[in-house]
């Protein structure tokens, strides 16, 4: 197909979307004008109607001969909700009928029925700024010049179509699609010898070509697509990208609401992207009724910044919210401890403020207090706390080791006293007591954790306690751990929450193709790992080095990463930059200086003019990610269990340009090699 056919396609098809978009919008309008209606005489407030949907395709499947299953029709679309004109007929994703648009391949095609028809070929779609843009067809059977030559519905066309170049302004060209880059082969990063001024960029040396090596996993869906979607600007918050999920993240969104998982993957292996589209299928219409979600499910991330990042995302995917609950771990913890909201994340300051057996010790004061109250009620907090802490005058039968004697022997007397001190430390105690104490439990269908790893044991046992009804999405990557109080592996969650597989294993699937960083910039951080833990597949090998960069003297650092943040706002245009610093507030007084204003809605965004950039500390960067990312003095960057899980974590935000400002020497693990 030429561009001008393309173009006329893609016309076409914005054409239909348009088209459907409007349906669906209208359909929300007559509702609720229904609703109102039969209120109109009554004293009741109308309940709102769900919120419309955006009604997006996300492809169009050809069958070989019409289906008498859809009405004699030899082709449907696919999209976020179900339609249907005299024209075509959109089926929702989530429906079976539509998981042939996730199994595109001719390999599979045998397998590829739909109701009695085999699939032709799949025609799928991009969009940029809310507008269908893009598609990319797979034929399944015999290749002809165009899957769908009769046009079903004559609609004006709209203008051509302009897409928006990547960001590097290279066009991405794979040899094959599945010849890919292992990140794990030798580095073609350079880092800069402690030289002053020297820089390792685009400007200095060209991008290293790596050998082609074969990529993990089924093979790619619309692999130019993805591609071209993966390289272009991204926004601040997260999207759904339904129209190029791959095989196996489909599966891993499509398994039953009862089945437990836990996905395994390193920094951009598409985890937050599996977690927001599996809430979605877990509370999809079509379900079948043992199936059903009856309560709502909840999603669980990081921080607060996670919790905005995803929550567009999945208002994009879910027409009802109140069907779901996204929330930080820190706002869980506080809700339970009945503290004031803080954002502040768990700070232990031994293993035992947040240890298991602390957990047991809290069970044992919970049942002595319950069995000591007359109608065997549960207990209030200050109940709870109180007798854990007499379990020094009165220990469990198996005694009380020395180290938790005295470790109760420095909790405040009361609970209110523990309480009042509003310590990061004892938040997970207090959520345990809280939950304990919980009458009305929440009850969730589904639980999803995202970034699972930075949970700590007695949180995880708080999580147990909320009366979740269904399966367990668990999200995380055991390399960014940011303390050694959080469990090394994934078999200690799985045993805590009963959810081994039949071997008493724990269900962990390894995700090992990377989505976000391109291969140069996984092979600078992976530095920071063990050898055997450098197996990453970057779909994106067409990128630059990182620039690394000494400044020589130390006053001028701050200074020097804010030239090197402004330069990269320059260069990604409309797409998102952020500084990763440990000293933000350093950082803040320079921006001011330079005429960098504070955003009133964010209080981690600056703007000057039109630029725009986060300023964040590491903590609050996990989660998310920036076409462009300054890293600020590795060396000041936290370790743990004599790892830097913190650092690589804040090198692996960035997408397609990584800047790393340094004065005092970088950490061993990022000397070239
Ligand atoms: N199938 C896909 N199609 C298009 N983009 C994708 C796909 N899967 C992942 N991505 C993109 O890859 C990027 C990284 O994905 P995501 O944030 O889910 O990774 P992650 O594993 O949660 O990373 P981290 O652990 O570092 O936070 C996102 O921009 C996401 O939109």
């Amino acid at each position: 197909m030429n561009e001008q056919e393309r173009s006329r396609v893609v016309a076409d098809e914005a054409a239909t979307e348009r088209d459907y978009s409007k349906a669906l919008e209208q359909k929300t309008k007559e509702a609720q004008r229904l609703v109102n209606e039969s209120l109109n005489n009554t004293w009741t407030t109308a309940p709102s109607v769900e919120s419309p949907m955006n009604g997006e395709l996300v492809g169009r499947v050809a069958l070989d001969s019409p289906s008498e299953d859809i009405d004699g029709a030899s082709e449907f679309y696919v999209g976020t909700a179900k339609h249907e004109t005299a024209d075509y007929q959109v089926f929702n994703w989530t429906a079976s009928i539509a998981a042939c648009t996730f199994y595109g391949q001719p390999a599979d095609r045998e397998n590829l029925q739909v109701m009695s028809e085999l699939v032709a070929g799949v025609r799928v779609f991009g969009h940029r700024n809310g507008e269908l843009s893009d598609f990319e067809d797979a034929f399944l059977g015999a290749e002809t010049d165009d899957l769908f030559p009769k046009r079903v519905l004559q609609i004006p066309r709209a203008p051509g179509f302009a897409s928006r170049p990547p960001i590097a302004s290279t066009p991405v060209d794979f040899a094959t699609q599945d010849d890919i880059t292992p990140s794990s082969s030798k580095s073609p990063v350079e880092v800069a010898p402690e030289t002053p001024d020297t820089l390792h960029g685009e400007d200095s040396q060209p991008p290293t070509v790596l050998p082609p090596t074969k990529m993990p996993g089924p093979a790619l869906r619309a692999p130019g697509l993805l591609r071209r979607e993966l390289a272009a600007p991204k926004k601040a918050a997260m999207s759904a990208v339904l129209a190029t999920l791959q095989v196996d993240q489909y599966e891993a969104i499509t398994k039953n609401g009862t089945t437990s998982q836990i996905l395994q993957g390193h920094p951009g292996t598409g985890k937050t992207i599996i977690a927001a589209h599996r809430a979605a299928y877990l509370l999809r219409d079509e379900a079948p009724d043992d199936e059903r979600i009856r309560s709502h499910v909840l999603v669980i991330g990081p921080t607060n910044e996670y919790v905005d990042h995803i929550r567009t995302a999945l208002s994009g995917l879910i027409d009802d919210d109140r069907r779901y609950e996204v929330t930080s771990i820190p706002t869980l913890l506080e809700q339970l401890s009945e503290l004031p909201p803080s954002t502040v994340p768990t700070q232990t300051l031994t293993y035992q403020d947040v240890d298991l057996e602390l957990a047991k010790l809290v069970d044992l004061a919970y049942s002595r207090s319950r069995s000591n109250s007359e109608l065997g009620e549960r207990p209030d907090r200050a109940t709870i706390y109180a007798e854990l802490v007499w379990l020094l005058q009165d220990p469990p039968d198996d005694g009380l080791n020395p180290e938790w004697v005295t470790y109760l022997r420095s909790l405040p007397g009361t609970y209110d006293e523990l309480q009042r001190q509003k310590t990061f430390r004892h938040r997970g105690l207090l959520a345990y007591i809280g939950i304990r104490a919980e009458r009305q439990p929440r009850y969730p269908g589904h639980i999803i954790i995202d970034e699972a790893q930075d949970l700590h044991p007695i949180e995880w046992e708080v999580l147990g306690r909320l009366g979740n009804s269904g399966g367990w999405t668990i999200l995380g990557d055991l390399n960014q751990r940011r303390t050694d109080h959080t469990f090394s592996s994934w078999d200690r969650v799985a045993t805590l929450l009963a959810i081994e597989d039949e071997n008493g294993h724990a269900p962990v699937q390894n995700l090992q193709r990377g989505y976000r960083s391109t291969a140069q910039i996984i092979h600078f951080a992976n530095q920071l790992l063990p050898r055997e833990d450098r197996i990453l597949y970057s779909l994106q090998q067409d990128g630059e080095r990182p620039t690394v960069t000494r400044i020589p003297a130390a006053g001028e650092l701050i200074g020097a990463a804010i030239g090197a943040a402004e330069d990269l706002c320059a260069r990604v245009g409309e797409g998102s930059v952020a500084v990763i610093t440990t000293d933000a507030l350093a950082f803040s007084r320079a921006l001011q200086k330079r005429g960098w204003l504070l955003d009133n809605a964010d209080t981690y965004v600056w703007r000057k003019g039109d630029r725009r950039l986060r300023l964040l500390p590491p903590e609050r960067a996990r989660g998310l990610e920036f076409d462009g990312v300054v890293v600020v003095e590795p060396a000041d960057f936290p370790e743990n269990a004599g790892r830097l899980g913190v650092l690589y974590t804040a090198l692996t935000r960035a997408n397609r340009l990584l800047t790393v400002i340094y004065h005092r020497a970088l950490p061993k693990g990022l000397k070239a090699r």
